[in-house]
């Protein structure tokens, strides 16, 4: 094999979702079975002896497309050369702490990290910020990274996407390929909208293929989606880890390898303004994908239902961006 392994940075890797991701990455899934990697392990001092152990079940693993892997504590050798990064160490939110509190705890993460990005990643550099609150998150990084294009920073709502089409799959009695064109809008978090009114489901307008259930969409599907994952906190005793590792390989995977034709996906980028989003939130848009590069769907019909509901979300991301602002992370 003669390509030159590209360089896959992954912050927190010792964490759930780092064991559930490196192995799915150094296997293939996340650029393709024919391009090698170099993996870049960062983690905080304490947690290097972890990312250590799982180096060592991935040298034992024998992957034919792993050339090399680095670990460190060090942002400026974690981001050397990074052609893509996944930021999905970050500062949980514990008892007591207020939004603010967290917003700033991971501010001092996600701020440095951008600017690690901007002195010392590759040119093509592309990044999924996974640790929440996610599109605030990715905004931080964004606006402290000034020479990479803004575009290059995205978060990840692919798992509320997935988790939608996973539902309305269900649902209308169809697999879940036989679902398209659902868009998840705004932030990954529980005001997040999924909508079901532009997708075909089984070949039919979604709405028509889950019998025309406004309160099936309202009381179960809406809510299902936008607090799946505090159910699997409640329920797994864990946030999801191999669901949402599987949705940043998802992620990447479509950014790079292109959408399917008649199809598009949900990603959290920097708004250029498209539907009534005020430019520079990171929010999250329906938009089609083709050599690495991606475009919002124009001309979606958006109903006073979905409006008020989108609206409501990027209410959210507005008032996380005033107060990371007020702070002075960005
Ligand atoms: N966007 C989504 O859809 C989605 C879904 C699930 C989880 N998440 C979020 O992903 C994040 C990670 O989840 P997890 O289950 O892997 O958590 P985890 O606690 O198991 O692992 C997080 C890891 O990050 C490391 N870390 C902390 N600060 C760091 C820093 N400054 N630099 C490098 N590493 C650092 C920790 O040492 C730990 O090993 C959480 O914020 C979680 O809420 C997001
Ligand atoms: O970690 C969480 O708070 C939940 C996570 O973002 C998820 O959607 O599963």
């Amino acid at each position: 094999m003669t390509r030159t392994p590209v360089n896959v940075t992954i912050t927190g890797a010792a964490g759930q979702i780092g064991y559930a991701l490196l192995f799915r990455i150094a296997s293939g899934h996340l650029l393709g079975a024919d391009v090698p990697v170099n993996l870049r392990l960062l983690e905080i001092t304490p947690a290097l002896k972890a990312a250590e152990g799982v180096a060592m079940e991935l040298d034992d693993c024998a992957f034919p497309l792993l050339r090399d892997i680095t670990i460190t504590d060090q942002l400026n050798t974690a981001f050397d050369g990074t052609n893509v990064a996944l930021l999905v160490g970050a500062r949980p939110r514990t008892a007591g702490m207020e939004r603010g509190d967290l917003l700033a705890a991971n501010g001092g993460i996600f701020g440095p990290q951008g600017k690690a990005i901007n002195d010392n990643a590759a040119d093509d550099i592309k990044v999924l910020v996974v640790g929440n609150p996610a599109n605030t998150n990715a905004l931080i990084a964004q606006r402290n990274a000034p020479d990479v294009p803004a575009e290059r920073f995205t978060a990840m709502t692919r798992l509320d996407h997935n988790r939608a089409v996973a539902q309305l799959a269900k649902k209308a009695g169809v697999t879940v390929e036989d679902v398209k064109r659902v868009t998840i809008w705004g932030n990954h978090s529980a005001t997040q909208y999924p909508d079901v009114f532009q997708s075909v489901v089984g070949g039919k307008a979604g709405f028509e293929a889950i019998g025309s259930d406004q309160a099936w969409l309202e009381e179960f599907f809406i809510p299902k989606v936008a607090k799946r994952g505090a159910e699997i906190i409640e329920v797994r005793g864990a946030s999801s880890a191999a669901s949402a590792a599987n949705a940043a390989i998802d992620h990447v995977h479509t950014w790079v390898n292109g959408t399917a034709e008649g199809d598009w996906t949900s990603m959290g980028i920097v708004s250029d303004g498209s539907y009534g989003v005020p430019e520079g939130i990171i929010s999250s848009f329906p938009v089609t994908t083709k050599e690495g590069k991606f475009e919002i769907v124009q001309g979606l019909e958006i109903s006073d239902f979905s409006r008020a509901r989108i609206d409501a979300s990027v209410a959210e991301l507005v008032a996380e961006r005033d107060e990371v602002s007020k702070l002075g992370l960005i």
